[in-house]
């Protein structure tokens, strides 16, 4: 039998967008229902930031041995993947069990409806036979899931997304990874140096083709660096599977590449159709749910986090739902504000970035000054020996006189990030920037040589 509720706030999906509007919500006293398909806290800490960053600290680590004997002696490491997967088990996802999560939200007040929501109307969410209607409203905050490409063989053979990728107990002795951006190169690595034999396949002419095209060039020189093959430009024409292997078959000929397994990290997309969006009169094809700057999309509508294309980042999303429960409540507070969008790909090096690109800046129209310093020209890097690679880009508007963008590629790149992420934000005068201290000897004194450097 259906049933008819009437509540405050319906929230569908609790990612870490959606998960922090139901909880805040509902510690401020509205009467609020959290509908989850899967795991409360969604693809970041079961299936993608949390588990491959624990990847990444384990392949950093080996990666770091591999330096010592020039710099501080004899090691032997042997790399065992037993340790990385066992502490994504035990420690990051709880052998993919939410009861922690599910205890936070109701903790602070919030109801968990399990299942799939989808809208029946303004403000009216059903899940399965229930239907909740919501006073203040709904919000959205279902995320995203993998772009799968339309390459010939791909649809219905067994290759790998990220959630194969984290809950890998064993590394295939070899993988092919389609798509060079952040999900891409972070995993090529990492496989690589415990030993996996990798090929990135990349469309565009570099990885992180998003990014600098120097943030491209040395993500590629690390992962070479790593034993890993980087082929950009390079569309596949074909893919098949014997029951073993996969087959892979590139445009313009050549041999085919053989792998043990398929990564397919070739973007993502949100799936509007089964949400029946076109309920509340939004477009089920559009690929994205726009907002105003205060999150809304509809009266009585909200989302947040990577369905609204802004970004899919875990920050994004919170940032975002920070500004839709300020708005729930009734409490006024600035616009969204993209400028200082921040981004790091946690390869080693850490590649950072804020902002624009010199590209994209150029092509808004904006007059520009621009530098790129080298790490390894400052004091800290070349103390730091192997394993300096990185730079600091800078993109000045030179009519404000302030940084519109910024990449910090280096150890700790994601880091040194922080300031100049301050900067583009805050939009301080280069000239001031140029006049402060900068401590001796750290990585981000070459931020001081890059300001001196803008052309
Ligand atoms: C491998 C990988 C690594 C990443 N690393 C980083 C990183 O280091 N840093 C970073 O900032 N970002 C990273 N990201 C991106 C980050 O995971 C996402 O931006 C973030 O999870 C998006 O949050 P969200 O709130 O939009 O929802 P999601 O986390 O996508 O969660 C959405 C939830 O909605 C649920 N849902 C969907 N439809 C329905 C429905 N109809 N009814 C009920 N529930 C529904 C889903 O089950 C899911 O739990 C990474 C992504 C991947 C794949
Ligand atoms: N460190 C982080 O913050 C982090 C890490 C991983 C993922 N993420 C987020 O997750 C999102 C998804 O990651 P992603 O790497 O899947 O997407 P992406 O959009 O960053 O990169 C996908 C890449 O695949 C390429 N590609 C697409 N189709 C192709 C084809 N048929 N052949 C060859 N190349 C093809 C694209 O040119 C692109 O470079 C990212 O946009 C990012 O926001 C963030």
């Amino acid at each position: 039998m259906s049933t008819n509720e009437q509540v405050d706030v319906v929230v569908v999906g609790l990612g870490p967008g959606g998960e922090y509007v139901a909880g805040t919500l509902a510690e401020a006293g509205l009467d609020v229902v959290g509908v989850e398909a899967e795991l409360v806290g969604g693809e970041c800490p079961y299936w993608a930031c949390v588990p491959s960053k624990m990847m990444i600290r384990a392949g950093n680590l080996l990666a770091e041995a591999g330096r010592i004997p020039a710099l501080a002696g004899e090691v032997a490491v042997t790399p065992d993947w037993g340790r990385v997967a066992g502490r994504i088990r035990n420690e990051a996802t709880d052998g993919w069990n939410d009861q922690v999560a599910v205890d936070r939200l109701a903790a602070r007040g919030g109801r968990l409806v399990r299942g799939t929501g989808r809208l029946t109307g303004p403000r009216r969410v059903a899940v399965g036979d229930r239907t909740f209607e919501a006073r203040r409203g709904v919000v959205l905050a279902t995320g995203t899931r993998p772009r799968i490409p339309p390459v010939p063989g791909l649809e219905g053979a067994p290759y790998w997304t990220n959630r194969d990728a984290m809950a890998a107990k064993e590394l295939p002795e070899s993988m092919v990874v389609l798509g060079g951006g952040a999900i891409g190169v972070e995993l090529a690595q990492v496989f690589a140096r415990f030993t996996c034999v990798v090929t990135v396949i990349e469309g565009q002419e570099r990885l992180l083709s998003q990014e600098e095209p120097e943030a491209g060039e040395l993500a590629a020189q690390a992962l070479r660096a790593d034993g890993v093959t980087v082929l950009t430009g390079a569309r596949v024409r074909q893919v098949s599977h014997d029951g073993t292997a996969f087959t892979i078959r590139l445009e313009g000929g050549g041999e085919p590449l053989r792998a043990e397994r398929l990564l397919v990290a070739a973007g993502r997309q949100a799936d509007l159709a089964p949400l029946a969006v076109d309920s509340v009169g939004l477009d089920p094809t559009a690929g994205v749910v726009h907002t105003d700057g205060q999150m809304r999309a509809a009266d009585g509508l909200w989302a947040v986090g990577d369905i609204t294309g802004r970004g899919a980042f875990t920050h994004v999303s919170m940032y975002q739902a920070e500004i839709a429960v300020r708005d729930i409540l009734r409490r006024p507070g600035p616009d969204a504000d993209y400028r200082a969008l921040p981004r790091v790909t946690f390869t080693d090096p850490e590649i950072g970035a804020v902002g624009l690109t010199e590209r994209q800046a150029r092509e808004r129209g904006l007059r520009v000054r621009t530098s790129v310093l080298p790490l390894s020209s400052s004091t800290r890097g070349w103390i730091h020996g192997p394993g300096n690679e990185g730079f600091i880009k800078l993109v000045e508007d030179t009519d404000r006189g302030v940084l519109v963008g910024a990449t910090s590629a280096g150890p700790a790149g994601g880091e040194v990030l922080y300031g100049l992420n301050v900067a583009v934000h805050a939009e301080i005068p280069v000239d001031r920037l140029q006049h402060m201290i900068y401590t001796y000897p750290t990585f981000h004194r070459t931020v001081e040589a890059a300001l001196g450097a803008l052309r």
